[in-house]
């Protein structure tokens, strides 16, 4: 194995203790202390592990966090009554809702319902619009993208002029990671599920990113020698050796890539913890903003 490994646990580490600081110097200060409001419908077991996780974050952070958990057969109307609430309620200042939400629910025009300043997952279409275009900034950046722009920027030199490949085109990953890319001066290629021979647009990438949601898809052949691959995928693999009875590996195959590749994220311990980490920020960049 060649590639230096990219720490994403060490990188959401330093960024979780510097928003702890932040947020004790503006309680300090006499300031509100940030909130986060969760929303969560449905039983999907992972789902409820990572709003687990965003609240055990919050408290970690001195952040106060406020989770709603709705019934599978919630309506859409009961959804986006407790999002009208929650954006006049004050000591929220940051609101999510997990996705995915259960088939019947209308995700995009619940997360329309969101109040701008305090969609700190950066999902609302106004913010993924401003994303891809000259004028006002985004309020906020969606939380997996950002992480992974941190990742680029705390590996690389420079992202200006190098050749991006994005395998994925999701609103949640693929698409914004892509805009991110091209305002940071990079040349963007996006690649999808018609893409003709995606192994050979593949190789062109400087910055390889992976969100394709398919275990171990990209192959050590797939890289051009020293690439930069950031692996968004979290794929369950059975694996009875293991006490859960699975394994996460990520789109890429990691053992093979790290032969050619001149850095790598590891699944787990890559972009999954930024991901956390970028929305601990965010939802203080929601509260600075409530305070002018
Ligand atoms: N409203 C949102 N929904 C979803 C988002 C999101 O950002 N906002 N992202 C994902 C799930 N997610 C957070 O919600 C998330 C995914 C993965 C991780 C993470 O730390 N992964 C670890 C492995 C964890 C494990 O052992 O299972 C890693 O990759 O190292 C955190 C958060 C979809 N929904």
């Amino acid at each position: 194995m060649s590639a230096q490994i990219i720490d994403g646990k060490a990188i959401s580490t330093r960024i979780h203790t510097e928003v702890t600081q932040q947020v004790a110097a503006r309680k300090a200060a006499g300031k509100s202390t940030p909130g986060l409001a969760t929303i969560l419908v449905g039983d999907d077991p992972a789902s409820h592990t990572y709003v687990n996780s965003k609240h055990r974050a919050c408290e970690e952070a001195g952040i106060n966090s406020f989770g709603f958990t709705l019934g599978a057969d919630t309506s859409q109307e009961r959804l986006e009554g407790l999002i009208r609430e929650l954006n006049q309620d004050e000591r929220v200042h940051g609101i999510l809702v997990q996705s995915p939400l259960p088939k019947g629910l209308d995700e995009q025009h619940a997360l329309s319902m969101l109040s701008i300043e305090k969609d700190v997952d950066g999902f609302h279409p106004v913010n993924i619009g401003r994303l891809a275009q000259k004028g006002p900034e985004p309020l906020f950046v969606s939380c997996t993208p950002a992480g992974v722009m941190v990742l680029l920027n705390e590996t690389l030199s420079s992202i200006e002029g190098k050749h991006a490949v994005v395998l994925g085109r999701s609103n949640i990953v693929g698409m914004p990671v892509a805009l991110l890319l091209v305002r940071a001066n990079a040349t963007v290629t996006i690649c999808h599920s018609r893409t003709q021979d995606l192994p050979a647009m593949a190789r062109q990438a400087d910055i390889l990113v992976a969100a394709i949601g398919r275990a171990e898809m990209v192959r050590g052949d797939w890289i051009k020698p020293g690439a930069t691959v950031i692996d968004v995928g979290i794929n369950h693999v059975e694996d009875s050796s293991r006490k859960k009875g699975y394994r996460l590996v990520g789109d890429v195959a990691f053992e093979e890539a790290s032969e050619v590749a001149g850095a790598i994220t590891p699944v787990p311990g890559g972009v999954g913890p930024m991901t956390i980490a970028m929305l601990l920020r965010n939802t203080l960049k929601a509260a600075e903003m409530s305070d002018s």
